[in-house]
């Protein structure tokens, strides 16, 4: 029962939230709130008691009216009622007698029905009131006043708890969406971020996500509390006089009609000021991670413009969301300013003439009291003050789903390298690794690989050279299943790399990149990356490896334990290289891919590091790219690639004779020497 309850509350939620009002990427969101199910069977629980104890403080207005004002004191009030009803039956069965069947009766005997009740139940009141209630006015003033402060702490207490509830529900669907779209983002193909990361990521993940939650919030907290009071303050005006009630309420259609139109300006005015933010961040990012060019190139006034351009696009499309938002308020107080004075205008006409009928049509069945049309008027204004606040919180929701619309574009795009349904699996280590004709684009660009055959058995060293642009590091994309080629297949052994599970394949390999990322924590958890389970001497062997040991000792303030990143130590270019060759060396892969990866290296440091990659090599693959003839000596095979095939391949001794950019790498590199 209990599990059951669990599992349908979600579809029960959404079941009763306004579904056509909402995009799918919020019903989903709001799929994931309903995870939390027990605050939220408390959101509704504490709404429902705020909204009865609003209404019924505002149904102390017609005892105000009908007893102490009038000077009397319960027991009078009821013994009067009870009197004035039963001269009222008798008076309707005389005028039912006289009038027999004509048109008239039904309408008496309606009457006499009503008034048949009212002098029951006063009847049945009688004895507990005689017994309980205040025997004078001023005691009913008392017990009223009384009720209305209790009624008003309990709905404080019933408020309070509302509130920590929806900020529960609204934090943790946060932090669940920004994980689920982390998780996501992660996995998103590698074009879809840019050489700075994604601006645009970034964004969705901070500010998007925030205003979801915001949204969230609005959604569970005011946007359930207020319609459930303004339903509370129509049941009790419908219960003093159903049809005022409709005729008065004849605006509202007219009220959600606008309200859907602005709805939809709010969406798109958001959405377009977010997309504003993804390209501020974007631009700030850039400024950044580019800074050095900005000082050295003294640019800061361009990217100050830049800057002050952005802002005031985002503004300006803020300032039109402002406006429709508004607009939203403003209509919404003018409609329920009409539906009050409606009221006012039909009641107070009805007081005054003692009617029952309004343009021919019947509103009551007996002339209404005074102090009936003053709890009417008092539950009208009861429901205008949560329509107003509504209309307040109306453009946060609008701005959450549209945030939420930007957050699962992410969620829900597909990726191009997908897991495998059924994974084949692959011995370790593996015997080799093919490139049967393989052929490859990037979605925004021109052909890239052409057709490219390889053949590394496991154990040797290639070194793939070539002009650039010529797609050494897309033949390195691949063989990391970064992407898939359109034609051909990159395989291990016999099997294709798309039919290995992709973490199953990476743990193989170890990539080193020209561009070393180093994260804001120590030396030592620096090289663990990738390989948390490293102990203190795994880590210091590596570094020894890497001929990083030396520096991190003696270079260092606190040796491994030294912070790196934005507060911490800064590294040069070639020592952090060496802690990238050290954290490869760490994961002690099958397949190890140096991009460049010694480029900043010095020449001295160099030759060490060549000795000690020589040693690692043994028993493994290595893929190197490199620009550098000194680099080649590793190589058992050095591979040509010019306009994405493979123009030559062989030793260096033949390549010097067959091929014309080998000659002219190792030419350069030779006068680079002398
Ligand atoms: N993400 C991408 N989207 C579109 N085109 C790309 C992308 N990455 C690379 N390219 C293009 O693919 C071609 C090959 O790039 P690649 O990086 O593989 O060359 P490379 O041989 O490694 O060059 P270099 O020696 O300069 O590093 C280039 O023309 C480049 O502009």
């Amino acid at each position: 029962m209990f599990n059951c309850l669990r599992r349908c509350f979600p579809d029960l939620m959404l079941a009763v939230t306004m579904k056509g009002l909402m995009s799918r990427p919020f019903s989903r969101v709001l799929r994931i709130a309903c995870r939390r199910w027990g605050a939220m069977i408390g959101i509704v629980v504490s709404s429902l008691a705020i909204a009865v104890l609003w209404s019924a403080n505002i149904s102390a207005v017609l005892p105000m009216v009908d007893i102490v004002f009038a000077g009397k004191s319960v027991q009078e009030y009821v013994d009067e009622s009870i009197q004035a009803s039963s001269a009222r039956i008798i008076e309707l069965e005389q005028q039912l007698a006289d009038h027999g069947d004509d048109t008239d009766a039904g309408q008496l005997r309606d009457q006499l029905a009503r008034q048949t009740t009212r002098a029951y139940w006063y009847a049945v009141a009688q004895p507990y009131i005689a017994g309980y209630a205040p025997a004078t006015p001023f005691g009913t003033l008392l017990a009223i006043l009384s009720f209305l402060v209790i009624g008003t702490a309990l709905k404080l207490i019933a408020l309070v708890a509302n509130m920590m509830w929806v900020q529960y529900v609204a934090g943790r669907t946060s932090i669940d969406l920004r994980e689920l779209f982390f998780r996501k983002a992660l996995h998103l193909d590698l074009d879809k971020f840019g050489e700075n990361g994604s601006a645009d990521l970034t964004a969705r993940l901070t500010n998007d996500v925030s205003l979801v939650g915001a949204g969230v919030s609005t959604l569970l907290g005011k946007m359930t509390r207020e319609p459930l009071k303004l339903i509370g303050c129509l049941i009790g005006a419908a219960f003093v006089c159903p049809r005022l009630l409709l005729l008065v309420l004849v605006v509202t259609p007219l009220l959600g009609l606008v309200m859907q139109k602005l709805s939809r300006a709010i969406r798109l005015a958001s959405r377009r000021a977010m997309e504003e933010m993804s390209q501020l961040y974007g631009m700030l990012n850039d400024s950044f991670s580019g800074i050095r060019l900005i000082k050295a190139s003294n640019t800061q006034a361009f990217e100050r413009a830049r800057l002050r351009q952005g802002s005031f696009t985002y503004y300006y499309r803020s300032l039109k969301m402002e406006f429709y938002n508004t607009l939203a308020r403003g209509t919404t107080e003018m409609m329920g300013i009409t539906t009050v004075s409606l009221a006012i205008l039909a009641g107070g006409y009805l007081v005054l003439t003692g009617r029952t009928h309004l343009f021919g049509l019947q509103i009551t069945v007996e002339p209404l009291q005074q102090g009936q049309v003053f709890l009417f008027f008092s539950f009208l204004i009861g429901a205008s003050d949560p329509a107003r606040k509504l209309a307040d919180v109306w453009s946060g929701l609008q701005r959450g789903i549209a945030a939420a619309d930007r957050v699962m574009e992410i969620v829900d795009q597909d990726n191009r390298v997908r897991e495998p349904k059924h994974a084949k699996t692959v011995a370790r280590p593996h015997t080799v690794v093919q490139f049967d004709d393989v052929q490859y684009r990037y979605p925004s660009g021109p052909q890239v690989l052409r057709g490219i055959d390889l053949n590394i058995p496991h154990g040797e060293t290639v070194a793939i050279v070539g002009p650039n642009g010529s797609g050494k590091s897309t033949i390195v994309s691949l063989l990391c299943r970064f992407d898939d080629p359109q034609a051909g297949h990159v395989k291990l052994n016999d099997v294709p790399l798309n039919e290995l599970r992709t973490r199953d394949l990476r743990k193989r390999m170890a990539l080193v990149t020209q561009q070393t990322v180093v994260f804001e924590e120590t030396i030592e958890n620096n090289l663990r990356y990738g390989c948390p389970a490293a102990s203190h001497d795994d880590v210091i062997r590596a570094a020894k490896l890497a001929f990083a040991d030396d520096f991190i000792r003696n270079k260092t303030p606190h040796g491994y334990q030294t912070r790196l990143g934005a507060d911490g130590m800064r590294l040069s270019g070639g020592q952090m290289q060496r802690l990238a060759l050290a954290r490869a060396f760490l994961r002690n892969p099958d397949i190890l891919i140096l991009d460049e990866a010694t480029s900043q290296i010095d020449l001295e440091s160099e030759r060490l590091i060549h000795q000690a990659l020589r040693q690692f090599l043994v028993g493994r693959t290595g893929v190197m790219i490199t620009h550098r003839a000194s680099t080649l000596a590793l190589a058992d095979r050095i591979i040509v690639i010019e306009q994405g095939r493979v123009a030559a391949e062989g030793h260096h001794d033949e390549l010097q004779h067959t091929n014309r950019f080998y000659r002219s790498l190792c030419g350069n590199e030779n006068r680079n020497a002398a």
